[in-house]
Formats: structure tokens, C-alpha cells, sequence
């Protein structure tokens, strides 16, 4: 292991480790001394203050209790700038309340007697200027999960990110560039965890709802912190895609194992991951109830093809991979088309994949193809609806109503629609908090500690622990007897 730096705190529950930085162990002494005063004085640290040459070098572990100092760091890190910690980038905006730590909060849930629900909305995140858009681009690529490289080639996944998305971001800031400046999506999602929030609260939950966003802020290891902070004691992991995608809810729930992994509190909380809600029937029917009255903006409703157009992923994912995602998107449109033929309405229907990116083979058939072919065959009217995403952003915006339509146009079709995107529709968002409801009880430690018979016994049987203790004294002397005997034995028998 490192070196180690380690402050005498006299306070019963917390042992303050420090991790220092190669050059910085100077810094150690002040920056422990300076923690425990911060503890004892306040309750809170403010990690930044602590080492005023390079705090960034100065990691810090808190061991909320004796066990976690036995079996070693279980502490989190929490003077890591969550956009630092994946080595994401993005402007420097980490402000001081976030890096204000609430010592109470490392405490794990066990000790802690009130219920606190979270509920995490995960989320894509998008720039939210034109400025954002390259790095946004940068993190996106540099995701492993996004760009899959073999292991051999991970050493390229930072530079390879740099370029493509030095490359992308022209056309990228173009079509963000069309809808007004920046992605919508920061706005829509807190909009969503707030609709969220009254929702369950009406069902008598009251709760917190955080939103982390995987490649823009607020970042996910942002929330992950601002859960602790809020001592939350059971939580609801709900991805804002309907459909599960290893580049999508994959991506950011392997990004949540990681956090969680390495964190005292955060292994021990229960929590629930909701991976896939493609088929509840409230989200089935909110989506039915949008396609049922888009139709009707067409003067021939029953002449209108209903064009499914999903976020395309890489074919290697589906087949080589194993990600159910085109199975998924199947199984929806299916469901959707089901309840719309229970209501009557039996148009025909298509499915068709957007959005691909780079040189390699994506899902098919490519909605740009199908429209040109649609507009061949003579298919006059089409009401487009974007299925893979709850909230308006770039593809829906730009991609499909100025491109998409644009071609479509062009190809003959003359009459065009688009169904919005579900944003804050209330049954869509009732449907929502009942998958909350519906989670909750399920809800259990990712990485429960494995408490061994010593943990049991010593901690919570003290009548026990000096019977152990007493017979293992025993046994040692015995031990300390017989290594002497045989040394005797040995001595002699040479
Ligand atoms: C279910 C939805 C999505 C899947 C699956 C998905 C996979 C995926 N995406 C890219 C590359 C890009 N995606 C971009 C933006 C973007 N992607 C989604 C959704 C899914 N992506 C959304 C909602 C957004 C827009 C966010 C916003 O700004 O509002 C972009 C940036 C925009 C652009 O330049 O086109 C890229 C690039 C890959 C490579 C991929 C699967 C491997
Ligand atoms: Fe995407």
C-alpha cells in the first residue's frame, strides 16, 4: 500500500486517514490536524483547504468506524471533483458547498434510524452552450461503453475521444446551434424529477429526486455525493430510457457499481435499479394516447404510415455483445401497436434506427433510407415518433423535425407529423413514480459488507468476545508452550 498519513482524532466514531500526493506528505501533518479541528469544531471539512500547495494530491478517507479501519480504506474520496474523479472535462464550476463535506453523511445507512428515500434519474446530459459541445463530445467518446475498444487498445480511448470529437464538434455545434444554442435536455429532466417528486408524493412518499447525467452536469458522481450528504437510506435508480442499452443505462449504472464499489455508506445502501420500463402499460398507454391524437392532425388519420424512429446503436452491440436493446425496441413497438389496435386504430407502422455515428455497421434499417424508400413506394402521409428517449433533445429537435422531414419532403411524402416527446405528461410521469413505488421493497446493498463471525461477536456481544478472548489466550500460550517444547526437542535431538 501508499503511505500513510493518519491524525490522532479523539473523537470516538471517525479515524482520519490521509493518502498523500508523491511530493506533498509535508502537507499531511497540517491537513490532518486542520480535518480533526474541522470535526470537532463544526461537524463538517472543508477538504480544499487543507493542503494549500496541491490539494488535489491530498486524498482523504474518513472510516466511519472501527470495523472499516480493520479491513482498511472503506472511507469514500470525497475531495475528488466529480468531473476530475472519471477523468471527465468540462469548466471548472465546482463550487465550495460541494466541496463542504458533511462528515454525518459517511456514516453507513445501518446506523441510521429514519427511512430517506432518493429516487436517482439518470440521464445522456448534453452541452449547454456551444462552447460545451466539444467537451460534452469528449466525454461521450471517451466512455468505454460508447467507443468500445479491445483491452489491449484501451490506451487509446482518451486520444481517440480528442480526435473525434475535435472532428464531430462542427457538425455537432451546427445542429445545436439550430435549436436555440444548447441541449434542452438539463431543463426537461429536473422538470421531470420535480413532477417525479409531487407524483410520489401524492402517493404518500415523500422523497428526494436526484438527476445525474452521464456526460455533462450534473455529472452522476455529483448526485452520488449530494445523496450522502442528504443521508438517503434507500434508493431508486430509474434511467430515463425506456429501453436498456449497454451504451446507455449500461454505461451509467457501470459508472454508479464503480462509485458505489469503493464507499463505506454507499455499498451498504440499499438500492433498486430499475433497468429497463419499455413495457409497463402506463408508459405503453401515455405513449398510445400521443400517436392516437398526433394522428388526428392529419386529414386522413387512417392513411398515416406511424414511422417508429429509435436511436440507433452499433450492430457489434446486438451481436456480439448481447445487448437486448433491438429485441427491446421490438417488443415495445409491438406493445404500443397492441394497445393502439385495442383502441381501433390499426395504421400500418414501421421501425427504423437514426443517429449513427462513424464508419461502423449500426442497426438497421437507417431511418434516412427508409424515408427516401417510403416516399418511393408512394406513402403519402407519416407521423414520425421518436421512441428511444422521454424528452426533446437534438434528434428529436433537429435531427427529425428539420432534417428528417426535410428528406422526406424531398421524397415524395407530403403530408408530416411528429409525435412529442413524453416530457411531463401526467400519466407518463404517474406511471413512472408507480415503478418507484413498485421498486422500493426490492431495494438491497450492491456490495453488502460480509460481516464474518469476528465482526458479529465483537461488535455486538461483548460476553462473547472475552470468552473468545480468554480461550484464544489460552490457546496462545499453549501454542507459546509447545513451540518452545519442540525447539527443546529439536535443540536436542541436533
Ligand atoms: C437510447 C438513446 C440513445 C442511445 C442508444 C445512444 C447511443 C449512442 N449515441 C452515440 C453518439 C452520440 N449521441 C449523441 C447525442 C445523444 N444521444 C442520445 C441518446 C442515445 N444515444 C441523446 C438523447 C442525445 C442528445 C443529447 C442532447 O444533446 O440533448 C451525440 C451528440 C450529438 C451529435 O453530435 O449527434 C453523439 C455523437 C453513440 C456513438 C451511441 C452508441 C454507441
Ligand atoms: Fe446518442
Amino acid at each position: 500500500m501508499m503511505q500513510f498519513g493518519a491524525a490522532a482524532c479523539d473523537l470516538d466514531r471517525f479515524s482520519v486517514v490521509f493518502r498523500p500526493g508523491p511530493r506533498h506528505t509535508d502537507c499531511v501533518t497540517f491537513a490532518a490536524n486542520k480535518l480533526c479541528s474541522d470535526i470537532r469544531n463544526s461537524g463538517r471539512v472543508d477538504c480544499h483547504s487543507n493542503c494549500n500547495r496541491s490539494t488535489s494530491q491530498v486524498s482523504l478517507f474518513l472510516c466511519s468506524d472501527s470495523t472499516n479501519r480493520r479491513n482498511g480504506l472503506l472511507g469514500g474520496s470525497p475531495c475528488v471533483n466529480p468531473s476530475g474523479r472519471r477523468n471527465l472535462v468540462g469548466p471548472a464550476s465546482y463550487s465550495v458547498e460541494t466541496s463542504a463535506y458533511d462528515v454525518a453523511a459517511l456514516e453507513p445507512p445501518t446506523h441510521v434510524a429514519e427511512e430517506k428515500v432518493g429516487v436517482l434519474l439518470l440521464n445522456l446530459g448534453g452541452p449547454e452552450t456551444l462552447n460545451d459541445v466539444q467537451p460534452f463530445l469528449f466525454n461521450l467518446f471517451a466512455d468505454p461503453d460508447i467507443i468500445r475498444l479491445p483491452r489491449l487498445f484501451r490506451f487509446l480511448q482518451r486520444p481517440l475521444a480528442k480526435l473525434i470529437s475535435v472532428l464531430r464538434a462542427p457538425k455537432s455545434k451546427e445542429g445545436y446551434a439550430a435549436i436555440g444554442g444548447g441541449s434542452p435536455l438539463r431543463k426537461i429532466t429536473d422538470d421531470q424529477a420535480l413532477a417525479i417528486k409531487k407524483a410520489l408524493e401524492t402517493k404518500g412518499l415523500s422523497s428526494n429526486v436526484y438527476v445525474g447525467m452521464r456526460y455533462w452536469y450534473p455529472f452522476t458522481e455529483e448526485a452520488i455525493q449530494q445523496i450522502k450528504r442528504d443521508r438517503i437510506t434507500r434508493l431508486v435508480v430509474l434511467p430515463l430510457y425506456p429501453q436498456f442499452s449497454i451504451s446507455t443505462t449500461g454505461s451509467s449504472v457501470r459508472i454508479l457499481e464503480q462509485e458505489f464499489r469503493e464507499d463505506a455508506y454507499l455499498s451498504t445502501l440499499p438500492v433498486s435499479i430499475i433497468n429497463s420500463w419499455y413495457q409497463r402499460e402506463g408508459y405503453i398507454k401515455s405513449m398510445a394516447d400521443l400517436i392516437e391524437k398526433e394522428l388526428q392532425s392529419f386529414s386522413e388519420p387512417k392513411e398515416a404510415m406511424i414511422f417508429f424512429s429509435a436511436h440507433g446503436v452499433p450492430v457489434s452491440y446486438v451481436e456480439d455483445a448481447g445487448d437486448p436493446y433491438r429485441d427491446q425496441m421490438e417488443e415495445c413497438i409491438f406493445l404500443i401497436m397492441q394497445e393502439l389496435k385495442a383502441r381501433g386504430v390499426s395504421n400500418e407502422h414501421t421501425l427504423a434506427y437514426q443517429s449513427r455515428v462513424g464508419p461502423v455497421q449500426w442497426l438497421k434499417p437507417y431511418t434516412d433510407e427508409v424515408l427516401v424508400e417510403l416516399g418511393k413506394k408512394g406513402v403519402r402521409s407519416l407521423l414520425a415518433v421518436p421512441v428511444s428517449f422521454v424528452s426533446e433533445h437534438i434528434e428529436t429537435l433537429e435531427e427529425i423535425d428539420m432534417e428528417y422531414k426535410e428528406l422526406a419532403l424531398e421524397s415524395g411524402i407530403k403530408n408530416w407529423a411528429r409525435v412529442p416527446a413524453l416530457g411531463l405528461t401526467p400519466s407518463f410521469i404517474t406511471d413512472l413514480a408507480d415503478a418507484v413505488m413498485e421498486a422500493l421493497p426490492s431495494a438491497k446493498a450492491m456490495y453488502p459488507r460480509i460481516s464474518t463471525s469476528e465482526d458479529v461477536d465483537h461488535e455486538n456481544d461483548p460476553v462473547k468476545y472475552f470468552i473468545k478472548l480468554f480461550f484464544g489466550s489460552f490457546f496462545a500460550f499453549i501454542l507459546f508452550l509447545s513451540s518452545k517444547m519442540i525447539t527443546a526437542f529439536r535443540n536436542h535431538v541436533i
